[in-house]
């Protein structure tokens, strides 16, 4: 049984359609990062799970109960971390987590809690006072109460220096070792990159990619940035360029100084170091650089791809 089935959903506001006809299932145990550009449908689609919003069309389940029927026990088995963090300005770190404590009937130490999200030494402090990073932690800390089942973290290193983007992650694989399912949003990608066991990516409220991080980047013809550096600069530097360009699998070639950039398909790598030669140069080293899930991302989301066939 999924943790999470969304099936067939749509949302449509008086004229936006939020999502069309989202099927999405993150099945229990899993780490499951939720991809997209600003207004996709995130928010969107988290607000469904906890039954904030209702959809227009199709069913959404969590621990195969209706969020609708049942989004007591749902929300009482889930911890949330929302978009947009809201806080008592005139209550304490340690009160926020106390409250969180009471209103769940769970037996938690608020101290433990805030000294494992790193704000331990600002239990006494008023919530107002806090940073935005501290702010967010606190929110984690109170999403963490009663070793929820289900963790639903919207956009999560808002706000986080890296020390606490770090901290997020460990917080996020320590949950899902205890054997919570864990479902994030961001467009963040490293964060999703490092923790995820699947990630799907969502566009204009449909999910138009989704695998493990190494399937997506296995799906899209390998992008490579070669870095050729020359031993001198080729005496018809210009026509050399122009070879290169026209080199199938070759997108861009940019020089600099005795080094060239070139971004191409794996398959042309070869063609593009024995081109270069053929200009009367040698070559001195090369490097490449995997594409990285940057790369990836605006392959899949940018305005001019289609999803599944582009390369950036
Ligand atoms: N209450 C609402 N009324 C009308 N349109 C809405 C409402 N809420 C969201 N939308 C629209 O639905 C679409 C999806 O929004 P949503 O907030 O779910 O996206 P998101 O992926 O979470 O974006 P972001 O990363 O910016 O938070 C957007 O076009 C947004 O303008």
């Amino acid at each position: 049984m999924p943790a999470i089935d969304i099936s067939s959903v749509t949302k449509q506001y008086a004229t936006e359609r939020a999502l069309d006809d989202l099927t999405l299932t993150v099945e229990r145990g899993e780490i499951y990062g939720f991809l997209g550009p600003n207004g996709a449908g995130k928010s969107t689609t988290i607000n469904l799970l906890l039954d904030f919003i209702r959809p227009t069309a199709g069913e959404v389940r969590v621990f195969d109960l209706d969020v609708r029927a049942d989004s007591l026990e749902i929300r009482n088995r889930t911890g949330i971390l929302p978009e947009g963090v809201d806080l008592y300005d005139r209550l304490t770190g340690r009160q926020h987590v106390e409250f969180a404590i009471e209103s769940k009937g769970a037996d938690d130490d608020a101290d433990a809690l805030l000294e494992r999200v790193g704000i331990g030494d600002a239990a006494e402090q008023k919530a107002g006072g806090y940073s935005k990073g501290m702010a967010q932690r606190l929110t984690l800390a109170t999403a963490l109460v009663g070793d929820p089942d289900l963790l639903i973290l919207d956009e999560p290193s808002t706000g986080l220096d890296p020390n606490g983007a770090r901290r997020m992650r460990e917080i996020i694989r320590e949950e899902n070792a205890r054997g919570a399912t864990v479902f994030f949003s961001s467009h963040v990608l490293g964060q999703v990159e490092a923790v995820c066991d699947r990630v799907g990516i969502l566009r204009d409220g449909s999910l138009i990619a989704e695998d493990t991080v190494e399937g997506l980047r296995e799906a899209m013809p390998t992008q490579t940035r070669l870095r050729v550096t020359l031993d001198r600069i080729p005496d018809d530097s210009a026509a050399a360029l122009e070879a290169l360009e026209s080199i199938d699998g070759v997108s861009s070639v940019t020089p600099e100084d005795r080094t060239l950039v070139v971004a191409c398909e794996d398959r042309a790598k070869t063609t593009v170091l024995h081109t270069v030669e053929e200009y009367g140069v040698t070559v001195e080293d090369f490097e490449t650089d995997e594409s990285s899930l940057e790369d990836l991302f605006v392959a899949y989301t940018s305005d001019d791809s289609n999803g599944a066939q582009v390369v950036r």
